[in-house]
């Protein structure tokens, strides 16, 4: 069995809107930190050394995480919508499939016809609940000043014909799930209109389903399918998203 790290770290070296930010506490800071708890010296502990910890200040969005339905809009089919800490654990435990995208430019946006032409390329027909992993290769650019903005994303069509199939649980390896942000606001600006800004986030309202957003390493999962995945995202209270650790497993 083969296990794939499909994601990124938690650093402040990612470009993103809200980074990452760690402060790191050395063993030292540790004894003094718990010498003060505890009213006792920090030199009563050896060599002045005890616990090292971090302290992570992190935007629920930030790394590799799963979006919940209530990230989209307060309500999804007609109903408040779930936080991540609400969510069936069965989603997130699932057969995997890599649908590989990773000729088209950033930026491309990926529709129905291209979902239907890869699936059909690599011969698989989907089924409910399987996890359906769209491959750009943005994780290859993660330490560019602008991977935000370096991914191809998949419009509102293309993500209500997924969920048709059963889909609860998409994943990116592009910082978002719909195309660049900044090609969103250029398109807006230019003819304001509905069904452009955040249009497949949206699709969230009328259909519940989750987005894993941030992804790495699609590209090194040696089939498109007959792999397992696992992404179960942090219970974070009445969140908007949680981070994950995705994990693709492949039998031998
Ligand atoms: N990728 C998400 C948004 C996102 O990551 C985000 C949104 C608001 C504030 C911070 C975010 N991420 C990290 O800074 C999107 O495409 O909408």
């Amino acid at each position: 069995m083969k296990l794939i790290d499909l994601s990124v770290p938690i650093s402040p070296s990612i470009r993103e809107p809200l980074p990452a930010k760690i402060e790191y506490a050395s063993h030292e800071d540790g004894a003094n930190q718990a010498a003060a708890i505890l009213g006792l010296n920090n030199s009563d502990f050896p060599e002045s050394k005890a616990w090292a910890t971090e302290t992570v200040t992190l935007n629920t969005h930030a790394g590799t995480h799963i979006d919940a339905p209530w990230h989209y809009w307060p309500t999804s089919e007609g109903k408040p919508s779930r936080t991540i800490d609400e969510l069936p654990l069965e989603w997130f435990f699932s057969d995997g499939v890599v649908l590989d995208f990773s000729s088209k430019p950033p930026g491309y946006e990926i529709t129905t016809d291209d979902l239907i032409a890869e699936l059909d390329r690599i011969g698989y027909t989907l089924k409910p609940l399987d996890i359906v992993l769209i491959r750009s290769d943005a994780d290859k650019r993660l330490y560019h000043e602008h991977y935000a903005y370096l991914h191809a994303g998949v419009s509102a069509d293309a993500t209500v014909w997924l969920l048709d199939q059963g889909i609860k649980v998409v994943g990116t390896d592009g910082w978002g799930w719909d195309i660049p942000l900044n090609l969103q606001a250029e398109s807006f600006k230019k003819e304001p209109r509905e069904g452009v800004l955040w249009a497949a986030h949206y699709v969230g309202k009328d259909r519940e389903y989750c987005q894993i957003e941030k992804l790495a390493n699609l590209d090194r999962i040696p089939t498109p399918f007959g792999f397992k995945v696992s992404c179960f995202p942090v219970k974070v209270e009445k969140a908007s998203a949680g981070w994950a650790r995705p994990v693709a497993i492949v039998e031998d």
